[in-house]
């Protein structure tokens, strides 16, 4: 068996946990003995999964003020400590998702940008309330694109970027009694609608040229949590994309 990861009384958060990334994230550092936290918009097996295994799940939307402040509320309410707070909550939308590129904008920001800022703020002392020998962690996932930009993804990728710059700053605001950084993936995981022809394209932008899946999210997780020294920085899994 594991043995349970110090303080474990200390919940890690995780945005958007009912699925793919923010899933397997979940239920690892479960396995692992650590309290979890999730937030969800829809229900899904998968979340009564996470609730049966002890995950305190939350139905949590970041779209508007008031979703992120219902949110920070609950928390404030029942939490006195964080070991860690994983900003994984996100929509890829593209340039014509939405008709109006005022309020699409405003999603993008929303989800990925406001609403890591404001919890973050809000739960600064949450995490240095964490009494262990170790510093708290933020962790942000952003997206290869945030430094390159995307043609049709616009808004995600300039949103994307934006939360990239909050590990700066947080990184240094929090040190050394909370940890902030990056990870930054290229494709990971396709999505089931996705076809065969955008999947070879896909797949072809990257030296390594394969779908990896959640775990190496998984494994970059663990590797910040255990470290105790690297803060303000990007871990990019995205293949040696940047080499193609
Ligand atoms: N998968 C990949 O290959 C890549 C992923 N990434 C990044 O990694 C992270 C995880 O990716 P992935 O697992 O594919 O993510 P998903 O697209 O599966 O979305 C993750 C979760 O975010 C939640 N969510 C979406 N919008 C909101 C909102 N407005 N408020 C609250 N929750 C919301 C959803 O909850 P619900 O389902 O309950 O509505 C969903 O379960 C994301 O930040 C993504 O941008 C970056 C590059 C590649
Ligand atoms: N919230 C999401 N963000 C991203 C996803 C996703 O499924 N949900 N997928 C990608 C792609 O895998 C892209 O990295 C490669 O085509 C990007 N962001």
């Amino acid at each position: 068996m594991p043995s349970k990861p110090a303080n474990s009384s200390a919940p890690v958060l995780i945005t958007g946990g009912s699925q793919r990334l923010g899933l397997a994230i979940a239920e690892d550092l479960l396995q692992q003995g650590y309290s979890v936290i999730v937030t969800y918009r829809s229900d899904k097996p998968a979340v009564q999964a996470l609730r049966d295994k002890g995950a305190d799940c939350i139905i949590a939307d970041f779209s508007d003020e008031q979703g992120i402040c219902q949110f920070i509320a609950y928390v404030l309410d029942n939490y006195s400590a964080l070991r860690a707070v994983i900003h994984n909550a996100s929509q890829w939308l593209n340039n014509t998702a939405l008709d109006n590129q005022h309020q699409l904008m405003q999603a993008m920001w929303s989800v990925h940008v406001s609403a890591p800022y404001q919890l973050n703020i809000a739960f600064e002392e949450l995490l240095k309330n964490h009494q262990d020998q170790q510093a708290s962690d933020i962790i942000h996932m952003t997206d290869y694109v945030a430094d390159k930009g995307s043609s049709k993804h616009i808004a995600y990728a300039a949103s994307k970027a934006g939360l990239a710059n909050l590990t700066h700053s947080f990184a240094a605001k929090l040190a050394p009694a909370v940890k902030v950084n990056s990870i930054a993936p290229s494709l990971l995981m396709f999505n089931q609608d996705d076809p065969p022809e955008y999947r070879t394209k896909a797949l072809a932008k990257s030296l390594m040229a394969l779908e990896p899946g959640a775990s190496e999210a998984v494994a970059a997780v663990n590797y910040l949590l255990a470290s105790k020294y690297i803060t303000g920085r990007t871990i990019g899994l995205d293949g040696g994309r940047h080499l193609v």
